[in-house]
């Protein structure tokens, strides 16, 4: 709980959100930060005791894809309705939220005789609690998706709008500081969605706006300073990524020179990334970093191995024994062991990795074990340090701005731990695949910057696929690899869409790739996006 006692420290004024698996909870939490208000979001099943523990000014029930009339429908503690009553607490039911509520307190919610979604047009009922005709007018274009409805409000409850097709759109009981809305504000189609969620926030539960990256900077090095203590050591696994660059630099803040950096190069890096890595680490972050070359170790354990969990699992366990062996390393020469191990987790990966029960969301790491989180023995020597555990990656690299890592690091595109093994399908030490892949995604990559585009992709990578296809070059026939190019969009990596290029920068890829890497003949475009796909082939 360290993360939350720093966070709480920056602000007495936290949104708790209880998530019933609606795929827009995290934008909910985003778009509270977005107001300089702290917000966390936890399972919606949490006990009452977890629920006081974060000691909340307001608590927001996101949608979900239950009916609230089902066997299994997620809800929240007894306790919990005289919890908020007792402690002045506001509550904002959304969709899902709204229903529970509705029904939680006698009022009734049916299946509605028309389901509503996407846009909708909603009007006004009542003023003054959570609308203001200053901001919303009489009508607003609001998004929806639902298909069941409040029937009869509980007592106390007046509607506060209602939709075109006559449903209730919102509903409150000022009263009681309850409030209910049938409509996602958190979605931009929601055209008044951040007006209204200011308005209230701010004006309604008199939430003031007190979340700082640089309170969360200063927390942080106080809790690292304290767990670490005046002579502990600590390593950092450093892959010259964001997360990881971001964290080393704050912990670095925090501690100095005890902290030890080790860069790993597991055959799996891109295309002279390693030489690229140490020099920018150097030059331009004066950190000091180890590099060790463990290509053979990845790879002699990699050889033959097809299945991606497989080969995800082999590189996470190797990447701990790598920070073991260096551990030990260090102790012969400091005379004490560094304890603790600072990696670059993100937020998403915490909630990902405890999604509320029957939410319908899968465990993440069941997707795919991602080595850092999932993936790590629970006989573990070292104590992890995660400063960025309550952060998204755009936080993240505001709090590197703030901190002065060059822009050059906080702008690079995201590169997975398992690194091309992920994009080598199959087996990666088979024939020059790594090889090849290297060069065709440097010269996608290099087109991309060139065209000015990098800034404007999430992430851009190319992918080896294990099929040969039959081509004609030069008048010869070829029998060589094809391989797939993919760019996409994103927030935060848990959904993406795909990048439209236009035809001539395709066109001019394609050829150079053919032209100049030797066992490639055939150039696929991934125009997928995640969901259903993921970003990784694998
Ligand atoms: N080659 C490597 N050497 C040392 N540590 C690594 C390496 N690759 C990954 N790691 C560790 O695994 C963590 C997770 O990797 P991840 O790719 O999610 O983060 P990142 O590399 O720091 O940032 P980004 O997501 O922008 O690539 C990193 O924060 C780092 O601690
Ligand atoms: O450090 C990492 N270790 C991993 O094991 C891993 N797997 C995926 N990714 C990155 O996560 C984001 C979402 O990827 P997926 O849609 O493929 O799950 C994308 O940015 C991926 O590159 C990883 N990062
Ligand atoms: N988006 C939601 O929260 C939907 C709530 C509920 N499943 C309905 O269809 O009405
Ligand atoms: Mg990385």
């Amino acid at each position: 709980m360290d993360g939350l006692a720093a966070a709480q420290h920056c602000s007495s004024n936290l949104v708790l959100i209880l998530d019933y698996g609606s795929q827009y909870t995290h934008l909910i939490t985003r778009r509270i930060r977005q107001l300089s208000v702290l917000s966390l979001c936890i399972s919606g099943t949490s006990t009452l005791q977890v629920i006081a523990e974060h000691r909340p000014r307001v608590v927001i029930l996101s949608g979900g894809p239950h009916s609230v009339h089902a066997a299994d429908a997620p809800s929240f503690p007894s306790g919990f309705l005289q919890y908020v009553e007792e402690n002045e607490v506001f509550v904002l039911g959304i969709c899902y939220g709204m229903q529970l509520l509705v029904q939680k307190l006698g009022g009734q919610v049916r299946v509605g005789e028309e389901q509503e979604y996407g846009k909708m047009e909603i009007t006004v009922e009542k003023e003054g609690g959570i609308f203001r005709s200053e901001d919303v007018g009489e009508s607003q274009v609001v998004w929806m998706s639902h298909g069941d409805e409040a029937a009869r409000l509980p007592d106390g409850f007046s509607v506060a709008a209602s939709s075109r097709q006559g449903s209730v759109a919102a509903v409150e009981n000022r009263e009681r500081r309850l409030y209910g809305l049938q409509y996602h504000p958190e979605v931009t189609h929601s055209t008044k969605g951040m007006d209204t969620l200011r308005h209230f926030l701010f004006d309604v539960c008199g939430v003031a706006a007190d979340w700082k990256m640089q309170d969360v900077l200063e927390e942080e090095i106080k809790i690292i300073k304290k767990s670490v203590g005046p002579d502990g050591h600590v390593i950092c696994a450093l892959s010259g990524g964001v997360d990881s660059t971001v964290a080393a630099t704050l912990v670095h803040k925090a501690i100095g020179d005890r902290l030890h950096c080790v860069f790993v190069d597991n055959g799996l890096l891109r295309y002279k990334e390693r030489e690229r890595v140490m020099s920018t680490f150097e030059s331009d972050l004066h950190l000091p970093v180890t590099c060790i070359d463990a290509t053979d170790r990845f790879l002699s354990k990699l050889k033959g191995v097809k299945d991606p969990e497989c080969k995800r699992k082999i590189i996470g366990k190797e990447f701990i024994c790598i920070f073991d062996d260096f551990a030990q390393e260090m102790e012969g020469k400091l005379g004490r062991r560094p304890e603790f191990l600072v990696q670059g987790t993100l937020y998403p990966d915490v909630i990902e990795s405890c999604p509320p029960p029957g939410s319908g969301r899968t465990h993440s790491h069941t997707i795919k074990s991602h080595h850092n989180v999932g993936g790590l023995p629970k006989d573990m020597k070292l104590k992890l340090i995660e400063p960025l555990k309550l952060l998204f990656k755009d936080e993240v690299r505001l709090l590197g701005r703030i901190l002065n890592v060059p822009e050059s690091f906080l702008k690079r595109h995201p590169f997975p731990g398992p690194g091309l093994a992920v994009r080598v399908l199959g087996d990666v030490t088979e024939g020059n695949a790594l090889d090849i892949l290297r060069q065709v995604d440097e010269i996608f990559i290099q087109s991309i910057k060139d065209a000015g585009l990098y800034d404007s992709i999430w992430q851009a990578f190319a992918v080896f696929l294990p099929v040969q296809t039959v081509g004609v070059q030069g008048d010869k026939r070829t029998h060589s690899h094809a391989v797939a190019l993919r760019a996409v969009t994103s927030e935060d990596g848990m959904t993406a869409d795909w990048f439209y290029f236009d035809h001539k920068f395709l066109q001019d890829v394609v050829r150079k790739i053919c032209n100049s890497v030797r066992g490639v003949n055939r150039v696929c475009l991934d125009i997928t996006s995640k969901p259903p796909a993921t970003v990784e082939w694998e």
